[in-house]
């Protein structure tokens, strides 16, 4: 019986998107007030989804405070309260987009979890706006 487990977390971060090999006005003209050199802030909402079996012995798919722990170590404690294109490694070559957000942090977590399981990241970057991504 294949079921999905979720665990909720979230940080906030500052960022600006931006490509380096752009100018200045071409990064306003595509991306216009999210390109704001003084960079701007989100609340993100992470919702991470682990899909497997239960294992009959426990009940558990998997025990959600090791899920709990891998997301503060992978996202939680490099992410929140951080300038995502200065202090994170990952976006001084990645523009930090919802979109390559959510890519990034399911590569992380990918990295944490048993690979009979499978994954999936859902961010919201604002209420309204937010991207799913399950690796392909
Ligand atoms: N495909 C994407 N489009 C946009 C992204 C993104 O990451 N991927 N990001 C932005 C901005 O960074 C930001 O998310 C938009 O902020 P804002 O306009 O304030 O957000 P809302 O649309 O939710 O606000 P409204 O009140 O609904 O206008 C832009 N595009
Ligand atoms: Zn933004």
């Amino acid at each position: 019986m294949s079921l999905t487990v979720y665990r909720k977390a979230h940080f906030n971060a500052a960022h600006r998107l931006f490509k380096k090999e752009w100018s200045d006005a071409k990064n306003l003209e595509i991306f216009g007030k999210c390109s704001n050199p003084n960079y701007h802030g989100h609340n993100y909402e992470l919702e991470v989804g682990i899909t497997g079996d239960i294992d009959p012995e426990t009940g558990f798919l998997m025990d959600l405070k090791i899920l709990r722990q891998i997301i503060e170590e992978e996202v939680e404690t490099p992410f929140d309260h951080k300038n995502l294109n200065i202090e994170v490694p990952e976006f001084k070559s990645l523009n930090p987009t919802v979109e390559i957000i959510a890519v990034v942090i399911w590569n992380k977590i990918r990295t944490r979890i048993d690979s009979k399981y499978k994954i999936s990241v859902k961010l919201y970057e604002t209420p309204r706006n937010f991207v799913v991504y399950n690796g392909h």
